[in-house]
């Protein structure tokens, strides 16, 4: 039998997983456009005090919200790293 509690709680989870992925593709497009600006000035992808900061932002915005501080992290290094992925693939291209 199914429980229409869970329906409806399970269709809020995809609806806010459809928010989470427009917005992970919206960052990733934005990191492609920072790629572009690099290779431009010939910067590196790697930039360790900006992502520095930003894993910083990560671990205290999501904390504030009851976040584990960990996951925080694992969140960052998995954006991060196809972040610098989607910068590296792009100068390769070249
Ligand atoms: O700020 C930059 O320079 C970026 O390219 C963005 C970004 C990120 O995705 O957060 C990616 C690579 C850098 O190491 C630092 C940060």
């Amino acid at each position: 039998m199914s429980d229409p509690i869970l329906e409806t709680l399970r269709r809020e989870i995809d609806r806010v997983d459809r928010e989470l992925i427009a917005c992970i593709a919206r960052r990733l497009t934005l990191s492609a456009e920072i790629g572009a600006r690099k290779q431009a000035t010939s910067e590196s992808v790697y930039q360790p005090q900006r992502a520095a900061a930003v894993q910083e932002n990560y671990v205290r915005l999501g904390t504030a919200l009851g976040l584990r501080g960990e996951f925080m992290q694992d969140v960052f290094r998995a954006i991060h790293a196809e972040s610098c992925k989607i910068q590296r693939d792009r100068l390769n291209r070249l």
